[in-house]
């Protein structure tokens, strides 16, 4: 198997179809909905909140909001109640199942659950989707994060509308450190070796660095890919800001990690500080025409186009050009 990430690849340009990038469409479609674009702000803490899913939803992208400290239920009915579509994360236990429940007793069901656990190819996720899937079936279901062909084929036989691919990547991931496990490292790679199994929609989850590695994303077999640190840092985020030198940060920290969790145990994630890089917005309109430029690189019009193209391997042993023939 060859073995790469984001930043040992390149794609190769193919000839120009389009006038203009602005003929590039960067739209995908995600259960039974059209996004702008083929990214989603990773579902933590200091990266998402109520206000910026709202903001997110309002404007034609995708979001999936987190699930700590948060009433699900309320938070589905007030989307809703504002003609938004409502997408939730859940974890496996107890109090996950009383949140099924209540969407069942209250008749309202959320349009998109992502299941977010550190180990998702576990009995604990398979029964989860089967229980969403019997109590509130029109729910587009999210699982993961796996990390082999073998787990993607297993969460989609158990039910999943779309599996999510990536165990410590992260940029405030220290899984790796911590257990000696997972995608660090060669996130692309494992993208590429679960895609080729994939029947349904991956979503990609971290590793990314820059924009150009959303593009990479989709090469290798991404519909959607989950982004933290890129994201973290904006004037709307809700981490905490804090000064340093006279220099504004914002914090990002792990979903694993202590300042998450409230205590130090099976800690598999740290904080670190993002500089404050203006409005989200910006970073979208940026993201969106940056990926354009890739559609027209490709040579297509359209998203999936991206697909098409031959890449190089710089440095290593996997060194060298592939050619789609
Ligand atoms: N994408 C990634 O690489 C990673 C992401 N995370 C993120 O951190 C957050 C917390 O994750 P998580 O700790 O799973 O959430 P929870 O603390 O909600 O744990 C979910 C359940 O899975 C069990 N569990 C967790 N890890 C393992 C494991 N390695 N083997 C067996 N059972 C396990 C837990 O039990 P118990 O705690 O008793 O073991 C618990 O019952 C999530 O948002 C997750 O996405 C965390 C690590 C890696
Ligand atoms: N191993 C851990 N991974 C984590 C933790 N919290 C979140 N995550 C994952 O990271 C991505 C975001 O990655 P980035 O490179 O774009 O910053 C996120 O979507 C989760 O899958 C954690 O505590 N430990």
């Amino acid at each position: 198997m060859e073995i790469f990430d984001y930043d040992n690849i390149l794609l190769l340009p193919r000839m120009c179809r389009v006038e203009s990038r602005s003929e590039c469409d960067t739209s995908v479609v995600l259960g039974n909905r059209s996004f702008k674009l083929p990214v989603v702000p990773a579902n933590m803490k200091t990266v998402v909140d109520e206000k910026i899913c709202t903001y997110l939803a309002q404007n034609g992208f995708f979001y999936v909001m987190h699930r700590f400290d948060i009433d699900n239920v309320a938070f589905t009915k007030d989307m809703q109640s504002k003609g938004l579509f409502a997408s939730i994360s859940l974890g496996v236990k107890q109090p996950d199942y009383d949140t099924v429940d209540s969407f069942v007793a209250d008749g309202i069901c959320p349009e998109y659950i992502t299941i977010d656990i550190a180990h998702g190819h576990a009995e604990s996720v398979k029964n989860m989707i089967q229980y969403i899937k019997a109590k509130i079936p029109a729910a587009f279901v999210i699982a993961g994060n796996v990390a082999t062909p073998e787990a993607v084929i297993d969460l989609e036989n158990w039910g999943a509308d779309a599996t999510k691919v990536g165990v410590g990547p992260g940029k405030v991931c220290i899984t790796k450190l911590k257990t000696g496990f997972g995608t660090g490292g060669w996130q692309l790679s494992a993208l590429k070796w679960c895609a080729r199994v994939a029947t349904k929609p991956i979503i990609a989850d971290g590793g990314i660095r820059s924009h150009g590695d959303i593009a990479k994303s989709i090469r290798f077999g991404a519909t959607m890919i989950m982004i933290g640190s890129l994201f973290a840092g904006h004037e709307e985020s809700p981490g905490k800001t804090v000064e340093v030198d006279g220099k504004l940060f914002k914090e990002y920290y792990g979903s694993a990690s202590d300042f998450n969790k409230g205590e130090y145990k099976h800690v598999e994630g740290k904080r670190i500080l993002e500089p404050v890089k203006g409005p989200l917005m910006n970073t979208l309109i940026e993201m969106q025409q940056d990926t354009q430029s890739s559609i027209s690189y490709s040579g297509g019009t359209k998203l999936m186009d991206i697909r098409k193209v031959n890449y190089v391997i710089l440095g290593g042993d996997n060194a060298g050009e592939h050619l789609l023939m």
